[in-house]
């Protein structure tokens, strides 16, 4: 079963420390090229550059009036101040971004960034009125043990502590395992399926009405057009995070394309 109806997929491209200013507008311009009206009538479209090349896919997005949206691989959890080399949410806002991704597991890892700073962030990105992408996942140990489900499952609480419905309903979460992280060892549906439901169900726990049925869950690890249309078929994966692939503007627009892939 495909994705609720009343949540638009959404296929994002977090390019990563990849690409300068200049290569971003080759790529984007790429894509561009190859996308359609109805593409983005059918799912949004996203791309996540580094910090230095943003102002130049807003240059190119404004100019070509693109139906691309933009974002951040990261945000500080402060709103100015004597923090070098820390980004601010108003800052992005400044430059269009429509997305921040928060917490991703590069991040976690090397940053030591933890479920309170994690947290921070995602509200600092809410403040600034970006919707922030927060990322959860569990490592192979984890999994080996059969843990995922609660490791994610405690890595959902501590983003979204003390957010209330009203900013929640606009998070997007990325659920990725770090061992299908580049891997090229993409999760089954099945295992996608089964974490994804397991978020939904968890902020249907969270919080009341329906907002658990309005947060959008994508899937990240090792997605390529030839696999992207199966992950898709489940219920509770509305949409994806791509890196390596996300560097190729066919194979991109062809995740992007995902109902006109055989699954
Ligand atoms: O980390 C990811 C996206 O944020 C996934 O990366 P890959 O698609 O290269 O596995």
């Amino acid at each position: 079963m495909a994705a609720a109806p009343s949540r638009k997929p959404l296929m994002a491209g977090n390019w990563k420390m990849n690409n300068n200013h200049l290569e971003a507008i080759a790529l984007v311009q790429k894509m561009a090229f190859a996308l359609k009206e109805a593409d983005y009538d059918a799912v949004d479209v996203a791309v996540v550059p580094p910090f230095t090349a943003i102002r130049s896919v807003q240059t190119l997005v404004d100019a070509d009036k693109l139906g691309i949206a933009y974002g951040a691989q990261d945000v500080s959890q402060h709103a100015s101040g004597a923090y070098t080399g820390e980004i601010s949410g108003a800052m992005l806002a400044k430059l269009g971004c429509t997305y921040a991704v928060v917490g991703h597991s590069e991040r976690r890892q090397y940053h030591h960034e933890d479920d309170a700073i994690v947290n921070a962030k995602v509200k600092a990105a809410l403040a600034a009125e970006l919707t922030p992408i927060l990322c959860v996942g569990e490592g192979l140990d984890v999994r080996k043990a059969g843990e995922h489900v609660a490791h994610v499952l405690a890595q959902v609480d501590g983003g979204l502590e003390k957010i209330p419905a009203e900013q929640a309903e606009k998070v997007v979460i990325a659920y990725e395992p770090v061992w299908a992280i580049g891997t090229g060892e993409v999760a089954t549906p099945r295992d996608a399926q089964e974490v994804c439901a397991a978020i939904r169900a968890r902020l249907a726990e969270l919080y009341d009405g329906d907002l658990a049925g309005k947060v959008r869950i994508l899937y990240g690890g090792s997605v390529k057009g030839s696999n992207v249309a199966k992950l898709m078929q489940e219920a509770d994966v509305d949409g994806a995070l791509v890196g390596g692939a996300s560097l190729d503007p066919g194979e991109f627009v062809k995740i992007c394309r995902y109902r006109d892939l055989p699954a």
